[in-house]
């Protein structure tokens, strides 16, 4: 019970992206014909998505990121899945019983409806949703946005509900990750530092222009009410700030864009593209590379194995000694302690 009778207690609800129920290649391709059906992610007309997808993207796809994913694999699961589960945990902990913290993954389970019913059942008065994505974008942020409105609005009572829309910018989110660079850094000496962040189109950059005040250059020098919603400048400035807090010059660090999605229409996405930006990067005698991967909370395919074993494995093919990737968020005391601190803020 909330410590006061007349309150009722808060709800939380951290989303995350979604993960297979396995990496078993029937529980992949049901995962990705979700996931890439989604027309905040792939937006084409219904009529061209759907048959395109289900009927030849999925089926050629899913065998290939089930390989993958058995990899990734760990006796507790999916990563994404296990550590989003402690950090719920934590944050319960950490904010008492005036608040009930829920979770739930956009894309499979368990399921925001799932997640949300549970608030529902313990008659929460308002709800605070915290979509587990640092820097806006309309295909995981808005996507998340969109679902929760979408169940809630067939309730019969709707409560209050709110969204933590970005937090690029949060000092307790930066923080964190300057204290687990600054202990990477103190183990050995690095040359560079990568920011490598997952890729979306650029035209969804520009669909979400204000004004068209995004044109893919510029935007990003400053971070401003214009663009604070722009995918590629919040990018910039989580680094922008990341890289001040480990007292790094611009010319010692390099911002890059990976995991986009192949596809025959060829239509770009943001850049440049990390796997083009760390393979020169030997031969102008940069050898030893930290990078960091600051689109995720939690360790997942796109971070350890992409970033901490492909891209190690092409910076070492092109003459780099050392690439290091240093871990994701997960549930480190300063970053539960951010997200208590957020839902307080709200
Ligand atoms: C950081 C937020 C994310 C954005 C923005 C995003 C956009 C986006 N992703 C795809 C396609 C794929 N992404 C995949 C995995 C994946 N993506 C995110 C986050 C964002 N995606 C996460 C956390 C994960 C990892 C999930 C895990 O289980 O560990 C995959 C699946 C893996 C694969 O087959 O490669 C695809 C596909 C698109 C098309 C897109 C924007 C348009
Ligand atoms: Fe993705
Ligand atoms: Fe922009």
């Amino acid at each position: 019970m909330p410590s006061s009778p007349n309150k009722g207690r808060i709800g939380v609800l951290l989303v995350n992206l979604g993960t297979p129920d396995s990496p078993q290649t029937s529980d992949v391709r049901r995962y990705l014909n979700e996931f890439l059906t989604d027309a905040r992610v792939v937006d084409m007309p219904a009529a061209i998505r759907y048959p395109l997808f289900r009927g030849l993207v999925v089926p050629l796809r899913a065998p290939k990121s089930a390989k993958i994913y058995q990899q990734l694999w760990t006796d507790r699961g999916s990563p994404l899945l296990f550590h989003g589960l402690d950090l719920q945990k934590l944050v319960q902990e950490k904010l008492g019983n005036d608040y009930l913290v829920a979770f739930g993954m956009r894309y499979q389970n368990p399921s925001i409806e799932k997640a949300l019913e549970e608030l529902r059942d313990a008659a929460v008065e308002r709800i605070i949703v915290l979509p587990l994505f640092p820097q806006y974008a309309a295909a995981s942020t808005g996507s998340v946005q969109e679902k929760v409105m979408e169940l809630v609005s067939k309730w019969w009572v709707i409560p209050s509900v709110s969204f933590i829309s970005t937090f690029a910018d949060d000092p307790g989110f930066i923080g964190t990750i300057v204290t687990l660079g600054k202990e990477e850094m103190a183990k050995r000496h690095y040359d560079h530092v990568v920011f490598s962040y997952h890729g979306i189109p650029e035209r969804h950059v520009l669909k979400g222009s204000h004004n068209g005040y995004c044109q893919l250059s510029g935007c990003s020098n400053t971070y401003n009410e214009k663009n604070r919603y722009c995918y590629r400048a919040q990018c910039f400035e989580t680094s922008r700030l990341v890289a001040q807090g480990l007292g790094l010059a611009p010319e010692q660090y390099t911002i890059a864009f990976q995991s986009r999605l192949q596809s025959r229409l060829r239509d770009p996405w943001l850049q440049p593209y990390t796997d083009e930006v760390l393979k020169p990067l030997p031969e102008k005698g940069i050898k030893n590379v930290l990078a960091f991967s600051p689109a995720f909370v939690a360790d997942c395919l796109e971070t350890t194995i992409e970033v901490g074993e492909e891209f190690k494995e092409l910076f070492e093919e092109a003459g780099g000694e050392h690439w290091q990737l240093v871990p994701s968020l997960n549930t480190h005391p300063q970053w539960v302690q951010a997200v208590a601190d957020m839902i307080h803020r709200n």
